[in-house]
């Protein structure tokens, strides 16, 4: 898989991508209900389910850089995740725009704000770099706040319900003495739309 984001340049690790990806093959016949595909961050291996519903193996996290109000983290691509009272109230473009660039720089970084619902379940928004501004869901953002919410105590749980404003996700994960490993996401990828281009 390349993966280029809307912007029309070429980035990094796309974890929805990734699941679509392999949903799509599936539907074109090349592969059952098993697939493994190389990305930019290495072998990814995926399973495919009825209703839908796709895991990706993502890549394993050796290293989580921990702030005083965020963590730092790449999981494929870098994102930044930060815990909020409501995240229905942040700003998602303003405030997104302005951590990317004042924290981030040229090389930028994805920024995902976070409440907590329950013990395992929370909501998230993102903002992402390459398309700079809000998006509906992001795969490797989600992943990357379900590790954050473990390492920081939010959550006990291996497996953590990300709910984003274009549908709910799951990220199942084990703990390592640097890290997380056996990173896996899974969640629905349907297809919305088919059409021909007569060349
Ligand atoms: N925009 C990101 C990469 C895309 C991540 C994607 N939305 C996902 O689902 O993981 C970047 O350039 O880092």
């Amino acid at each position: 898989m390349v993966y280029f984001n809307a912007d029309g340049n070429e980035s990094s690790m796309c974890g929805n991508g990734g699941r679509c990806v392999v949903s799509f093959a599936q539907f074109l016949g090349l592969v059952n209900e098993t697939a493994t595909f190389e990305a930019i961050d290495g072998l990814h291996e995926a399973r495919l389910f009825d209703n839908h519903i796709v895991s990706l193996q993502m890549k394993n996290v050796n290293s989580l850089q921990m702030f005083d109000g965020h963590v730092f983290m790449d999981t494929g691509s870098p994102h930044h995740v930060e815990l909020t009272d409501n995240v229905d109230h942040v700003d998602v473009p303003t405030q997104g725009r302005y951590l990317r660039n004042e924290l981030y720089g040229a090389a930028g970084a994805n920024i995902n704000f976070v409440q907590s619902q329950t013990a395992s379940v929370f909501k998230v928004r993102t903002y992402e770099r390459g398309v700079e501004d809000e998006t509906l869901s992001c795969g490797t953002g989600v992943t990357a706040v379900a590790l954050a919410m473990h390492k920081t105590g939010q959550t006990q749980s291996q497996e953590v319900t990300l709910e984003t404003p274009g549908g709910s996700l799951k990220v199942s994960f084990e703990p390592t003495p640097q890290g997380y490993e056996n990173i896996w996401l899974t969640g629905p990828a349907v297809q919305v739309f088919k059409g021909t281009i007569v060349l």
